[in-house]
């Protein structure tokens, strides 16, 4: 498979303590889905803002054999590196057809129109709520707005950062259907952080563990199939046990 992203010696430090993210290195193919999983404060988040570009970082960062360390987020966007923050920071007061425009606002007018389109053909649950206020849809609905908004802008990469947050088990499998319908579909790679366990295992073709901002294991999709390396990802979850995944 060919890097499409290739992230070497990622660091990220807040102000005079220890890095929140030490050398962190990984690769993502054409169409790969990388999760990373880790306890709480591993540094998920920040790793997802500093390849987006909203942290200071330290590293090289080659995007399609080009360096991106030096330019802005805006500049990633326009790249194809697309970031959904957990949270899904929509804009509550718009509609979701506003919401939409803004996540194509670089995209020239047909090919937004076009990427709408493609947009509610895949989110059919906000496909009839277009001119609803974004804060009037449910949490799942919400979801699918911010992931929609991110594909608006045409990404080769997606950044989604606790896509499942929030939602309760019935809407995050619908959430994830979709995800997989945008694999199986499209020429998207993802760069996914998820506490749902189960989800990121069917999505995921390979898991990075991190641990105090390193990354501690790795295991690709075809070794998670027994008992014993699930039990791994499982002990890396927690927080608990992860030099086994080493
Ligand atoms: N803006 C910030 N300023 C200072 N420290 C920060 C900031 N954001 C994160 N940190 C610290 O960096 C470390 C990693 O945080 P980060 O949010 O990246 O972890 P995470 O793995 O995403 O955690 P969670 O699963 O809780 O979202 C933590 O110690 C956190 O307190």
């Amino acid at each position: 498979m060919t890097d499409l992203f290739a992230i070497r010696d990622l660091s990220v430090t807040y102000g005079a303590g220890a890095p929140a993210v030490e050398r962190v290195s990984f690769t993502v193919g054409a169409r790969e889905v990388v999760a990373l999983l880790g306890a709480n404060g591993a540094g998920k988040s920040s790793i997802m803002k500093a390849l987006a570009g909203l942290v200071p970082a330290s590293g090289e960062l080659l995007f399609e054999g080009e360096p991106v360390s030096a330019l802005s987020t805006r500049q990633r966007v326009a790249r194809g590196i697309v970031y959904v923050p957990e949270g899904r920071a929509i804009v509550g007061s718009l509609t979701v057809r506003e919401n939409l425009i803004l996540g194509g606002y670089q995209v020239h007018a047909a090919r937004r129109r076009e990427r709408m389109a493609m947009v509610l053909e895949l989110f059919p649950e906000i496909a009839s709520k277009v001119e609803r206020a974004a804060w009037r849809l449910s949490g799942g609905e919400q979801q699918m707005l911010a992931i929609g908004r991110g594909l608006m802008a045409g990404p080769k990469l997606l950044l989604l950062d606790e896509p499942s947050l929030g939602l309760a088990p019935l809407l995050v499998r619908r959430v994830f259907d979709r995800l997989a319908g945008i694999r199986a579909d499209g020429d998207l790679a993802i760069i996914l952080v998820e506490q749902n366990l189960q989800m990121t295992m069917r999505l995921a073709d390979g898991i990075h563990f991190l641990r105090s901002g390193r990354i501690v294991g790795h295991r690709h999709r075809d070794d998670l199939r027994t008992g014993a390396a699930r039990q791994e990802v499982i002990d890396a979850y927690l927080g608990a046990a992860s030099h086994h995944a080493a």
